[in-house]
């Protein structure tokens, strides 16, 4: 007699789904001397999923508190992840990509492959780009973005005010800052008039969507199904498509500039298409490339950036003491001409530099963070074992509150990292390693807003950069204020994700004279 073709399908999707359960349940056994937080039962430990789904933030922090400075494990949906503190952590900030791995654990989590492209993990040529190139063309990139800096202030907030004078206006942070971002960032990256296009803009910005509901979508269906849904997915999301038709014209115009040996644009575009080995050359995986870099530059420093203005706006006297270090360093003419700006005179605004070190210390990007996903069986130093496949991570929040790491850890002290700067300067010298330690773009076993290790987030000299300039225009032209005077408006949690308020909005009022 013939079986009908469908048990053979339904035999099959039950074998695989047996054999996943049955490497879960090894990796669980291997996992059970690491303490957890919650029960470890199986069906027990959803308790803490549920808890973790609405308060990620809390189980980590009672992890943190309860492994005193060890490996715990919190229960996933899928699994267990293993966190790090202390000298876990700087084994997992420095063990080599063939042990733990940060392109893999974006696989899993992210699921990049369907979600990003295959590409940007099988080569990784942007990062050469962001770290040697782009670095370096930093004090040009700097004159580009304050030009658009000051088109955008004119065009994204003057446009509010009526003529009446002392007018207070009220600006919707995130959404407006964020689209600030995508285009001083683009304005570096593709130029002008691409930068300011609304349509260029919005693909970009909603890329960081696409990617995080795409890979909650991905994940809920077994590996052999992954890239039929990822591939439907990418086709009714459409950004990946619709970006090209932006950028065909500008990678076609600058392949033909480079054959007739002409002058090209000095951007992004240009520096990942001279970048890129054979095989990742046509427009199509140029424009993913670059969405790419997009979606890790955007979205983190506009909400670093509004993390900072509303802890400004709730906090007046910062605005005082910072107006007077950026007009003593920067004076008042760039606001007017750019060109007289330069790296060195905003790296001397150390207060400033401070201030967003803390902001970035107490409201970062989330609960976790520097995940990595074991692709053999990984001991730490103290001895402990991890099994391959084993998703591991850093918890930044319950690590920036740790007392033994930050005085006080709790309180907000725009000025923490500058005292201890001016102290290091006096005691090892300008420029010595404690000195350099305490600048927001160093980041150390206890700062992790821009992880740590080798992967270290390599656009964090941009990001500083543009967040300073953005903050100072906005300090010399502006005083701003919170809806409700003092308190600054409360995170948005989802899981270990934090954004800042997505609805609040901050008053801000014409500054008579500079
Ligand atoms: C304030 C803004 C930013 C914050 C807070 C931030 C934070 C981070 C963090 C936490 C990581 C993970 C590091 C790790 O796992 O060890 C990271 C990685 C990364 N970031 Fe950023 N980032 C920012 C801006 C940018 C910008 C502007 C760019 C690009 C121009 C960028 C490009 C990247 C890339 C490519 C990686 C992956 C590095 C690798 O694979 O080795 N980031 N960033």
């Amino acid at each position: 007699m013939d079986l009908p073709w469908q048990l053979y399908v339904f035999a099959f999707l039950v074998s695989t789904q047996l054999f996943k359960l049955r490497r879960q349940y090894e990796r669980r056994k291997a996992l059970s001397e690491i303490p957890a937080v919650g029960p470890s039962g199986v069906l027990r430990s959803y308790k803490t999923v549920w808890r973790y789904i609405r308060d990620a933030r809390s189980v980590l922090q009672e992890g943190y508190q309860k492994s005193n400075g060890g490996l715990f494990r919190v229960p996933q949906i899928s699994g267990w992840f293993v966190i790090t503190a202390g000298r876990h952590l700087e084994d997992l900030r420095t063990a080599p990509d063939s042990q733990l791995s940060l392109d893999a654990a974006g696989a899993e989590l992210l699921q990049s492959d369907y979600t990003m492209g295959k590409d940007i993990r099988l080569d990784t040529y942007h990062l050469g780009v962001l770290r040697n190139v782009m670095t370096k063309k930093l004090p040009t990139m700097l004159l580009d973005m304050a030009d658009e800096i000051r088109f955008s202030f004119n065009d994204l907030i003057d446009r509010k005010f009526t003529d009446s004078p002392n007018e207070w206006a009220h600006i919707r942070a995130s959404e407006v800052f964020t689209i600030f971002v995508a285009r001083i960032t683009n304005r570096s990256f593709v130029g002008l008039p691409l930068c300011r296009n609304d349509d260029y803009c919005n693909i970009n910005i909603y890329f960081a969507h696409h990617v995080m509901f795409g890979s909650a979508v991905i994940n809920c269906f077994p590996n052999f199904l992954k890239p039929l849904v990822g591939a439907v997915y990418n086709k009714i999301s459409g950004l990946r498509t619709r970006i090209v038709v932006h950028l065909r014209p500008l990678i076609e115009q600058r392949q033909r500039e480079k054959a007739a040996g002409e002058q090209r644009s000095d951007d992004m575009l240009t520096w990942l298409m001279d970048a890129a080995p054979p095989g990742h050359q046509s427009v199509e995986a140029i424009s993913e490339r670059l969405l790419n870099v997009n979606f890790m530059a955007l979205h983190t420093t506009a909400m670093t950036f509004t993390h900072a203005l509303f802890h400004l706006a709730a906090r007046p006297e910062y605005i005082g003491w910072l107006r007077d270090e950026i007009k003593e360093n920067l004076g008042t003419e760039w606001i007017d001409s750019p060109n007289v700006l330069d790296k060195e005179k905003i790296e001397k605004c150390w207060k400033l530099d401070s201030f967003l070190k803390e902001c970035g210390r107490l409201n970062g990007l989330g609960a976790f963070s520097l995940p990595r996903k074991s692709l053999v069986p990984f001991r730490f130093s103290d001895g402990s074992i991890i099994p391959a496949g084993t998703i591991v991570a850093a918890a930044p929040t319950a690590t920036h509150l740790d007392n033994t790491l930050f005085e006080n850890a709790a309180e907000f002290d725009g000025f923490r990292f500058y005292k201890q700067r001016r102290e290091a300067e006096a005691r090892y010298g300008a420029a010595s390693a404690e000195e350099v330690k305490c600048r927001l773009t160093s980041p150390s076993a206890g700062y992790l807003a821009f992880g740590g290790g080798r992967h270290t987030c390599p656009g964090r000299f941009l990001a500083s950069l543009e967040i300073k300039l953005m903050l100072a225009y906005l300090i010399l032209q502006y005083d701003v204020r919170t809806e409700e005077e003092g308190v600054r408006p409360p995170d948005f949690w989802f899981g270990p994700v934090c954004t800042p308020s997505q609805s609040a909005a901050v008053l801000f009022r014409r500054r008579a004279k500079l």
